[in-house]
């Protein structure tokens, strides 16, 4: 038995994993962390109040105490600042891996250590083992469409050890059931969307609050103009949708494929594997962080440098510090500085990096 603070979020999976701890017979508490509340009014739904209410009516039916704690300033630090300064330099950042790593199992694991916890408890689909030296490891969830190990691959072995996710062990129908089973008010609710606690506010929109427009030229790769851009910080290498310029027919997408800052031109090209820009074989991945084993001494690694796509086969060559370079067997498509590559041995999370250059 141990005291465990569950972050509900107002959604199911949070619940349920609460009701799973309960009924194993934990002390537990649920928290609901204020992260953001669109005070600036940029456009979009942001249902924090909704959430803070069906939170807290999952406690109530629970029997368990139910507390709101005030992150807002933490939030605006450690994640907003990471975001609009990441868009500003052109890079691709993944704030929902971030706010794993600084605000659920950052600033909220130490608020819950401090007031005497040894846990906190979340709803994500992901599985938490003890290795038989007595290490705590991360496997991918054993729902294979909901699996979010990618977004915990920055975790540090220390975060890992006080975190517990007991929906990670289901498939999302059954986590629906135990909720039904528990008379949660919230097992119908519809699963959230969208980029980490800003709800349904678009990026695009986020971001043209914060960055202002600087519009130049769409250009293909031989150099002719095919369009305007608003600004090369609005773009990602890869992106198929938003950049307005039009398939001239069925299977032939443009897709944005370079960007050239000295120029302010914003280059698209097919999306296919020989398009020049959009594939890589190699690229460098700092701030590795492991879960367990040293992932910087490997010698073969299973890569994810994004969240849908698949582990691919590469070599690993450590560098200075804590910086690697990878090989990929197959090339692979839009890798982009700023974005998050997970590391996997099997279904085991080894842990994760940040891609600093793609070639
Ligand atoms: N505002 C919040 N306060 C406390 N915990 C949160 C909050 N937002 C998310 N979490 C925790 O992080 C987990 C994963 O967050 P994510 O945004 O991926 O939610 P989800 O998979 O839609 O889960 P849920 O159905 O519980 O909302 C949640 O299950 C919950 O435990």
């Amino acid at each position: 038995m141990s005291k465990v603070m569950v972050g509900l979020s107002g959604g199911v999976d949070s619940a349920v994993a609460a009701a799973l701890l309960v009924e194993e017979g934990h002390e537990v508490v649920g928290g609901y962390m204020k992260n953001w509340m669109n005070e600036e009014g940029i456009p979009g739904d942001c249902p924090w109040e909704q959430d803070i209410e069906d939170a807290h009516a999952v406690a109530r039916t629970l029997g368990i105490e139910f507390r709101v704690i005030d992150l807002i300033d933490q939030y605006k630090h450690k994640i907003v600042e990471y975001l609009v300064n990441g868009y500003e330099e052109g890079l691709t950042p993944n704030p929902d891996v971030w706010c794993n790593r600084e605000m659920k199992f950052g600033v909220f694991l130490d608020y819950a250590l401090s007031q005497g916890f040894e846990a906190v408890g979340t709803g994500h689909y992901a599985r938490r083992r003890v290795l038989p030296g007595g290490q705590a490891a991360i496997l991918r969830g054993a729902d294979p469409n909901k699996d979010q190990s990618y977004f915990l691959s920055l975790m540090t072995a220390f975060q890992v050890e006080h975190a517990r996710f007991p929906t990670g062990e289901m498939l999302k129908p059954e986590v629906r059931e135990v909720a039904r089973r528990f008379d949660l008010p919230v097992a119908e609710k519809k699963d959230s969307q969208g980029i980490c606690f800003l709800g349904q506010v678009k990026m695009s929109d986020f971001l043209s609050h914060y960055l202002e427009d600087k519009p130049g030229d769409i250009v293909d790769l031989g150099g002719r103009v095919m369009g305007q851009h608003r600004g090369l910080h609005f773009y990602t290498i890869g992106q198929r949708k938003g950049h307005g310029v039009a398939s001239p027919k069925e299977g032939m997408a443009y897709v944005v494929v370079g960007k050239r800052a000295a120029e302010n031109q914003l280059v698209i090209g097919w999306d296919r594997e020989d398009t020049e820009g959009l594939y890589s074989r190699e690229c460098v991945i700092g701030n590795v962080t492991s879960i367990n084993e040293d992932i910087t001494v490997l010698k073969r690694v299973e890569a994810q440098p994004r969240y849908r796509a698949k582990a691919e086969i590469a070599r690993v060559d450590k560098m200075e510090d804590d910086r690697i370079s990878l090989t990929f067997e197959k090339p692979q498509r839009a890798v982009v500085a700023g974005q998050i590559c997970a590391f996997y041995e099997g279904g085991r999370l080894l842990g994760g990096g940040v891609v600093e250059a793609a070639r």
